[in-house]
């Protein structure tokens, strides 16, 4: 579980989160939401520390982040995955080289044991026999699937993701979807994910923390966004014409 609470970040005299809490709960796909440049990535690079907050806890597991002693955070990082926008995979290296990548700078397991634990990661994201292909052979799909395996192969607990889904068509970002909610559900890992897509809100949405103009708006489940109440959600969720149909439906 990670628990954000009161987190405030400004940069020079613009405030981008302004007092923002809320809880990301373990086996869960947590969603964070909001317009094109609300604040959801400043929002993400806060918690995993890539930026400090202004003020606020971040607490992993009941260990605040924010202010712990050098171990501590050490620890923390190692125990999170992350999944960059467009996957981020080394060009230079192939698809086991780049899934074993974090194996080899963050541990000194034997190398049989390492592909062992890239091997299974790579049939968990459906790509096994991939191992000597390299980025540029694969399609952006299987791109995000081999992200996502160099993201989990080191047991993370914590999985976080910007944007899986940008740069793929609606049938595999629903697929990327799915084997992120999957593989959450299987190794009760806290997964959190910024995204602007209605399709991953609707599909995989259990939490779901929606900002707008620097604040917390609105938290709740993808069965309960439709009737919100929150004017500027509801211009969120219903831009696009399907949900404008979904709405009228339930009245
Ligand atoms: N390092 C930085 N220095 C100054 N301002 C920044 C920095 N990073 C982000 N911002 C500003 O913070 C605001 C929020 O940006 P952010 O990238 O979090 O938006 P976003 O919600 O993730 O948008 P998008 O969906 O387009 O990626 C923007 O106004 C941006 O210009």
């Amino acid at each position: 579980m990670i628990e954000v609470k009161n987190l405030t970040k400004s940069f020079g005299d613009k405030t981008v989160l302004q007092d923002i809490s809320g809880t990301f709960e373990q086996g869960k796909t947590n969603l964070i939401i909001g317009a094109s440049g609300s604040g959801k990535s400043v929002m993400l690079k806060n918690i995993v520390g890539l930026f400090k907050p202004d003020s606020g806890e971040i607490l992993y597991n009941g260990r605040n982040f924010v202010n712990a002693d050098r171990d501590t955070k050490t620890d923390i990082r190692r125990e999170i995955g992350m999944l960059f926008q467009g996957g981020a995979l080394f060009d230079s290296m192939n698809v086991e080289q780049n899934v074993k990548f974090p194996l080899d700078v963050l541990t000194k397991m034997p190398e049989d044991e390492k592909l062992d634990r890239v091997n299974t990661m790579l049939k968990k994201v459906k790509l096994e026999n991939t191992n000597k292909r390299m980025p540029s052979e694969i399609s952006g799909g299987m791109q995000k699937r081999v992200g996502i395996a160099r993201a989990l192969v080191n047991s993370s607990k914590y999985l976080f993701c910007d944007e899986p889904n940008s740069g793929l068509d609606p049938m595999t970002s629903i697929k990327i979807d799915q084997l992120l909610a999957e593989i959450t559900d299987e190794y009760q890992i806290t997964t959190v994910i910024v995204t602007h897509d209605m399709n991953s809100v609707m599909e995989i949405g259990e939490y779901i923390l929606f900002i707008s103009n620097s604040k917390k708006l609105w938290e709740g489940t993808s069965s309960d966004i439709i009737h919100s109440g929150v004017q500027e959600l509801d211009e969120f969720v219903f831009a696009n014409k399907l949900m404008r149909k979904v709405k009228a439906m339930n009245g």
